[in-house]
C-alpha cells in the first residue's frame, strides 16, 4: 500500500518523473513522457498495480505490519543461508529508511538503512535525456552502495503496464559476454532491466537477492524503449550519475538568489525544472493524477498537463531567479500551442501543445486510500477561464521587461489576446479555480482581465508595438470600474467571489500584488483581513473558498471537502508583507515552510484535521507561491536593513 503523500521523493530527468517511497519502493513512473500511462501505478491501488522497491532484506527493526523478509524458495544460495522461511504472498520487506536527503542541490535521492550486518545506501536518480539520438531514452538508475558492514539486500521489480492493468511478458536475454537482461514487453512499450546482480522470476515478478560490503556499488538500472526498436543499449550507471551530478550543479549555479530562504527556493527552483519537459518547453503542473485533494473522496484529477495559468506563473519566478532559458523556451511552447485563433484558446494543453485532453475514468484502479475515481485527462481543457489572459500576458510582460530577446510573435499573440478579451471579458467564466458548478463574473478573472490590458498598454507605451491605446485605456478604465462597483460589498468592506455574491474567494488576494489596487486600499485591508477571518483553518492557513453554503450544500458541483490550499497561504502572506505586518507574514511563511517534506517537497493542499499533505505530489502551484513570498520576504528584510541599520527588529511596508 502507498504511504502518506508526503513519504515520496522526486526523481526526473525533464521528461517525466517517478515518485520514491521512504521504504525504497518507485510508486509511480509513466513512461517515456509525463503524461504516458505508469509502469508503477501502486501509488494508486496497491503493489499489484506495479512497483520497484530496492531494500534490505533484513532491517534491524521492522515494523508492525512490515512484510517480513525471506528468501524465495527457488534461490538456492539465499535459501542456504539460514533466513525465515518465506510467506508465499510475501513480494518485498517494505521498511522505511532511517534517514534520506537529496544529493546537495540536485534530484539525486540517497536514502540509507542501518540493518542487520551494517549500513546501506540506495542512490535513485534518472539521467537528464539527450533530445535525440538513440541514447534519447528514460533510464532510472539504482546504484546500492555498502557503507558500513555487510547487508544483504533484496530488488523486487513489478512491472504493470497501462496503469497497472497490463502483466507484461518478461523473458531474459542472454549477452555474449556471459551476462543477461531481463525485458519486460507489452503493447508498445518494453522496459529493460541491467545490473550486475542475478535476477529470478516468481509470482510475476522480478526479484535479485544480493549482499553489499561496505565500499561496495552495485549498480541497477531500468530503461524503456519502444518495442518495435532495436534493445537500448545498457547505461553505465556511474557515468550517468557522474553526468547528473554535473548537470545540477551547473544548473542550480545560473541561479541569482543569495537571501535567507535559499534551500527552500533552490529547492523548489529544482522541482520546477523538474516539471518542465525538455523537448518542448511545456510545464506540468505537477507529476501526478488523482492524489486527492479530498481522502477517499472524489476531488481526483490529473495534473500531468500544462496549464496556461500555472505555467506563465512558474515561468515569472524562474525569470526573476535568474533562469532565463526556461522562460524563452516556455514562450516558444506558448507560441506553438495557441497558434491559430484565440477565440479557440485552451485554458490548458498536453505537454507538446495536444488540444485533446479528453477526461476519463480507470476502474480498475482503487484510488490513492480508496479515493475514487481515478481520473486521466481534465475535462477543465474545456472550461472558459479568463484569468488565463492575464496570466499569459503578465509573463509575457515579465519576459520583455527583464530582456528575453524580442519575439514579435510574441507581441503579435499578446494584442490578439487583447482583442480578443475586448470582446469577451463581459461574460462569466470558470474562474481560476476551474469549478464544476455554474459560470459566474468572478471577480479575479475580471481583475486578470485588467492586468492584460494593463500591461499591453505598458508594452505599447514602452516598445514599437502598436495598438489603439486610447481605446485600450478606456476599456482599462471600465473593467476597474466595474469591479468596484460590482465585486466589492461595501458593507462589508471586502471584495467578493464573484459579483452580487456573498462568498470569500482567496484569489482576491492577488488584488494588491498585481497592481489592480495599492495595499493601503481600504478595500484591500478589509478583504485581507475577512479572508484571514472567514477563510482560515484552524491552524493558520488558507481555504481557496467555502465549498458549501450555510446550508450545508456543495457549492462547487464536487462532493466532500478540500484541504488548505497552499499557493492562497503563500499569498496571505505575500499581502501581509505588503501591508506593512511584516512579522506575521515572516511567521505564516515559516510555517508554510514548515509543511514541506523532510526532503523540501509540497503537495496542492494541506489537510488540517488530518494534519498531512493532499492532492498532486509535488506540486508547481505550491512552489511557486513558496519562491515568490521567499523574494518579497527577502527584499522586505533588504530595506529593513537598510532603514535600520542597528539591526532592531521593527515591523516596515516595504512596497
Ligand atoms: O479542484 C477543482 C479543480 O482542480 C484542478 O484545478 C486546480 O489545479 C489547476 C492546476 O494546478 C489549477 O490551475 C487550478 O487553479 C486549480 O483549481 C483540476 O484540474 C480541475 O479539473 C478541477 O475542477
Amino acid at each position: 500500500m502507498a504511504g502518506r503523500i508526503e513519504d515520496y521523493a522526486l526523481i526526473g530527468d525533464m521528461q517525466t518523473a517517478a515518485l520514491v517511497s521512504r521504504d525504497g519502493a518507485v510508486d509511480w513512473l509513466c513512461l517515456p513522457r509525463f503524461d504516458s500511462p505508469a509502469v508503477f501505478a501502486g501509488l494508486l491501488g496497491t503493489d499489484e498495480h506495479g512497483f520497484w522497491r530496492i531494500g534490505p532484506a533484513e532491517p534491524v527493526s521492522a515494523p508492525a505490519g512490515a512484510t517480513v523478509p525471506a528468501p524465495p524458495a527457488a534461490r538456492s544460495a539465499f535459501t542456504d543461508s539460514g533466513a525465515i522461511p518465506i510467506p508465499p504472498t510475501a513480494a518485498a520487506p517494505a521498511v522505511p529508511a532511517d534517514r534520506r536527503r537529496y544529493r546537495g542541490d540536485s534530484l539525486i535521492l540517497e536514502q540509507e538503512w542501518d540493518a542487520q550486518g551494517g549500513t546501506v545506501r540506495v542512490i535513485d536518480f534518472m539521467p537528464p535525456r539527450p533530445l535525440a539520438g538513440l541514447d534519447a531514452v528514460p533510464q532510472m538508475i539504482r546504484i546500492v552502495e555498502g557503507v558500513s558492514g555487510k547487508v544483504r539486500m533484496r530488488s523486487a521489480l513489478r512491472m504493470r503496464f497501462s496503469y497497472g492493468r497490463v502483466v507484461p511478458w518478461v523473458h531474459r536475454v542472454e549477452q555474449p559476454d556471459g551476462g543477461h537482461r531481463t525485458v519486460a514487453v507489452a503493447g508498445p512499450d518494453s522496459v529493460w532491466l541491467d545490473g550486475v546482480a542475478e535476477t529470478y522470476g516468481r509470482d510475476l515478478t522480478t526479484y535479485a537477492d544480493f549482499t553489499v560490503e561496505a565500499g561496495e556499488r552495485i549498480a541497477f538500472a531500468l530503461t524503456w524503449q519502444a518495442s518495435h526498436l532495436p534493445a537500448p543499449a545498457a547505461p553505465d550507471a556511474e557515468a550517468m550519475l557522474a553526468d547528473t551530478v554535473e548537470f545540477w550543479r551547473d544548473w542550480v549555479g545560473q541561479c541569482t538568489y543569495q537571501g535567507p530562504y535559499r534551500e527552500p527556493v533552490v529547492r523548489s527552483l529544482i522541482t520546477l525544472k523538474a516539471l518542465t519537459y525538455a523537448p518542448t518547453g511545456g510545464i506540468v503542473a505537477a507529476p501526478t493524477t488523482s492524489l486527492p485533494e479530498d481522502i477517499g473522496g472524489e476531488r481526483n484529477w490529473d495534473y500531468r498537463y500544462t496549464w496556461l495559468r500555472d505555467a506563465a506563473i512558474t515561468l515569472s519566478s524562474l525569470l526573476r531567479t535568474g533562469y532565463r532559458e526556461e522562460a524563452r523556451a516556455w514562450r516558444e511552447w506558448l507560441l506553438r500551442a495557441v497558434a491559430g485563433d484565440p477565440e479557440n484558446l485552451q485554458i490548458m494543453y498536453g505537454i507538446a501543445g495536444e488540444r485533446e485532453l479528453t477526461e476519463s475514468e480507470l476502474d480498475w484502479l482503487p484510488g490513492y486510500e480508496g479515493s475514487q475515481p481515478v481520473r486521466v485527462g481534465n475535462g477543465a481543457a474545456g472550461q472558459l477561464q479568463l484569468d488565463v489572459y492575464g496570466e499569459v500576458v503578465e509573463a509575457l510582460h515579465l519576459a520583455h521587461m527583464t530582456g528575453l530577446t524580442r519575439n514579435d510573435h510574441a507581441h503579435l499573440l499578446q494584442l490578439k489576446l487583447i482583442t480578443y478579451l475586448e470582446q469577451h471579458w463581459r461574460e462569466p467564466d470558470e474562474g481560476i479555480w476551474e469549478v464544476r458548478g455554474p459560470r459566474r463574473h468572478f471577480v479575479h478573472s475580471k481583475v486578470m482581465a485588467w492586468v492584460a490590458v494593463d500591461r499591453t498598454i505598458k508594452l505599447i507605451e514602452q516598445t514599437p508595438a502598436e495598438g489603439p491605446l486610447e481605446r485600450w485605456k478606456a476599456l482599462r478604465d471600465e473593467i476597474h470600474r466595474d469591479v468596484c462597483e460590482k465585486g466589492y460589498d461595501a458593507d462589508r468592506n471586502t471584495f467578493t467571489q464573484y459579483y452580487g455574491g456573498q462568498e470569500l474567494d482567496a484569489s482576491l488576494l492577488l488584488i494588491p500584488q498585481v497592481g489592480f489596487l495599492p495595499p493601503d486600499d481600504k478595500r484591500v485591508i478589509g478583504t485581507i483581513e475577512a479572508i484571514q477571518r472567514e477563510l482560515s483553518t484552524e491552524d493558520g492557513f488558507v481555504l481557496r473558498y467555502p465549498t458549501h453554503d450555510d446550508d450545508g450544500n456543495n457549492v462547487d458541483g464536487l462532493s466532500g471537502h478540500e484541504g488548505a490550499f497552499l499557493a492562497c497561504s503563500f499569498w496571505l502572506a505575500d499581502d501581509l508583507a505588503m501591508i506593512g505586518r511584516v512579522a506575521e507574514a515572516r511567521e505564516l511563511f515559516e510555517k508554510l515552510l514548515s509543511l514541506r517534506n523532510d526532503v523540501g517537497l509540497l503537495a496542492e493542499e494541506w489537510d488540517s484535521r488530518a494534519q498531512r499533505q493532499v492532492g498532486n505530489f509535488p506540486q508547481a502551484f505550491s512552489h511557486v507561491p513558496l519562491i515568490d513570498t521567499a523574494l518579497r520576504l527577502t527584499a522586505c528584510a533588504g530595506a529593513y536593513l537598510s532603514a535600520q541599520p542597528d539591526g532592531r527588529e521593527r515591523e516596515q511596508a516595504t512596497l
